[in-house]
């Protein structure tokens, strides 16, 4: 054939069929066509209006509304397929990343409506509006995430104001955690920890005088602390019975993603069973406790069986109609990713900050020495956490390097976040701490010294007043890694504790140093708009110990 032939194609000519008759001919035979081609029209006119309402100015400024939508291209399903993609997480840090300036918004997850907030005074009404509750955002939690049988999320929604206190879910939420998360059983909890920590090192391998490779800080910190926590809350029974939880727990953490999105259990096998593993481990072990004899009224702090707030949890619980076996082990799921979660990260970056600056090691390390227990060369935890100088590095590690997200969900009547936008029933309102943390124009109105360095940056000192004390006045509505309102986190001081006294341990009876300072400049991802979770290093950080003989002098 002829390869310069030019061949005859179908073609709108006056004498055939017009063009109009062969494309009608066309989606007859192809009917998909149609539809997808109609598809793509609404998709087209449905992100052209919602970007237009979403920046149109307010004319009517007397009228409060809700906040605007952010754009979005498929009606009633609405953001809902990003969210189903990318999960909770990756969702908030796109949409953090293209829309962070122009809070309050909402996003609407299918038939979910959240609303975004980072001004200071918005979150302040979140957190302390009597109308909004975390209810709604617990059945969600304990059910997708720590897979509660759907039998018991009703004790998560209903009203229970009728039964006893102690048949309430807020008495094993709020009441037990506020109660032995502070005052002498926090002074115990944390001399434990720092025990256990101790006697974990001595077994990994520390011997006196010999230097120890440790070729990456950070899954070491995960296998030492992790161990340490759970000794701690659990009891040292449960790593003896299940020894696998340390690396399970932390598979099952980075698949929080997957599910929270609600991937189905085909999709993501591997993490389900890590999973169920978790929580027939926890079902199994609780059933050998309520078998040990007299164990669940002990009134010890501690025992092999863990702490008293674990057992007060279950007694609680046990008294509650619909939390039965499988309920009560997502119960202490949530406790074991509530404890390690965030807490991992800022030990590490503690640690981390302190190693590479010489200058802040021999800070840090002068006033550790000023601060050991009376007569003995032991660290005394309380007096550590009131050094202004941690207390600044501790909370300026929690500003720069976690992202924690907090929720409450509008209840009954709306909740009015300024003069022109209120939250109407069923908005579940959402505080990011990052973005407050970097927001440069709140910190230096609330209080100029804090912004002397970019808060982009990591300096140590931030939380210090001129005259060197620790302070969060004025930059409170700031910093919100713990949350706030009557759920802030219950465990933030014993966070404090665990993460300075892992430090002052580690200077106080070992010789520390980084082993790699050229690995120092790629450490830190630029992780600027991230949402929810932590900053990883980004590679190994290896480091080298030996054991002093005694403490530091
Ligand atoms: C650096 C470490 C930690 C961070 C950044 C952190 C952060 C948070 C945040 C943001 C919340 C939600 C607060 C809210 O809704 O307003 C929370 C809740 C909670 N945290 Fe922590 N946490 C840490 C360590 C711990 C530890 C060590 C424990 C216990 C041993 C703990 C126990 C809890 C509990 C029980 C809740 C639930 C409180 C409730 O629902 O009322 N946390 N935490």
């Amino acid at each position: 054939m002829d390869p310069f032939t030019i061949h005859s194609t179908p073609s709108c000519s006056s004498s055939g069929p017009s063009c109009a008759d062969i494309t009608a001919g066309f989606i007859r035979q192809h009917p998909y066509i149609s539809i997808l081609s109609s598809f793509a029209i609404i998709c087209l006119l449905t992100t052209v209006w919602s970007t237009r309402s979403f920046n149109a100015p307010r004319n009517n400024k007397s009228k409060i509304t809700q906040p605007p939508t952010i754009p979005y291209m498929i009606p009633g399903l609405y953001h809902g397929f990003g969210f189903l993609i990318n999960g909770l997480a990756k969702f908030f840090t796109i949409i953090l990343r293209e829309y962070g300036e122009r809070t309050p918004f909402l996003v609407r997850p299918g038939p979910m409506k959240f609303a975004i907030v980072t001004d200071a005074a918005h979150i302040r009404t979140v957190f302390q509006a009597k109308q909004m509750s975390i209810r709604q955002l617990h059945a969600q939690i304990f059910g997708k995430l720590f897979g509660a049988p759907k039998s018991a999320l009703e004790v998560y929604t209903k009203d229970a104001s009728h039964l006893p206190e102690e048949q309430r879910i807020e008495y094993a939420h709020i009441s037990l955690p506020r109660r032995y998360f502070t005052g002498p059983h926090l002074n115990t909890l944390s001399e434990r920890y720092l025990a256990d920590l101790r006697h974990n090192l001595a077994a990994v391998h520390f011997k006196e005088g010999n230097w120890v490779a440790i070729e990456d800080m950070f899954s070491y910190f995960q296998r030492i602390i992790t161990r340490t926590m759970i000794d701690v809350i659990f009891g040292t029974k449960f790593l003896q019975l299940y020894p696998r939880t340390i690396a399970d727990f932390w598979e099952f953490d980075r698949n929080l993603d997957t599910f929270s999105a609600g991937t189905p259990r085909f999709m993501a096998s591997a993490a389900y069973e890590t999973r169920d593993r978790l929580l027939k481990n926890f079902v199994e072990w609780e059933d050998l406790m309520l078998k040990a004899d007299g164990v669940l009224d002990d009134e010890a702090d501690w025992n092999e069986w863990g702490l008293k707030f674990i057992r007060a949890r279950q007694k609680a619980f046990l008294s509650m109609e619909g939390m039965n076996a499988e309920a009560r082990a997502s119960e202490n799921l949530g406790i074991l990713q509530g404890s390690n979660s965030n807490l991992l990260p800022s030990v590490f970056w503690t640690v981390f900050e302190v190693l590479r600056k010489p200058s802040l090691k021999t800070k840090v390390t002068k006033e550790i020495k000023q601060h050991l227990a009376s007569n003995s060369n032991t660290i005394d935890i309380s007096k550590l956490g009131t050094i202004p100088l941690l207390q600044s590095l501790h909370s300026e590690v929690l500003r720069l390097r976690l992202a924690t997200a907090t929720a409450r969900t509008v209840e009954q009547t709306d909740v009015q976040l300024d003069d022109q936008y209120k939250l109407t029933k069923g908005t579940t309102a959402f505080v990011f701490s990052r973005p407050l943390a970097l927001n440069h124009a709140l910190w230096s109105q609330a209080r100029p010294l804090t912004v002397s360095k970019p808060l982009k940056d990591f300096w140590a000192e931030r939380f210090l007043t001129a005259d060197g004390r620790f302070s969060v006045e004025g930059i409170s509505g700031c910093w919100v890694p713990f949350g706030g309102g009557t759920h802030i986190c219950p465990g933030r001081h014993f966070a404090k504790n665990v993460a300075l006294s892992t430090l002052a341990l580690l200077l106080g009876e070992n010789e520390v140093e980084l082993v790699d300072w050229s690995v120092l400049d790629e450490v830190l991802p630029e992780e600027e708009g991230l949402a929810m979770g932590f900053i990883r290093p980004k590679v190994d950080v290896p480091v080298r110990l030996r054991k002093r003989k005694g403490f530091i002098q």
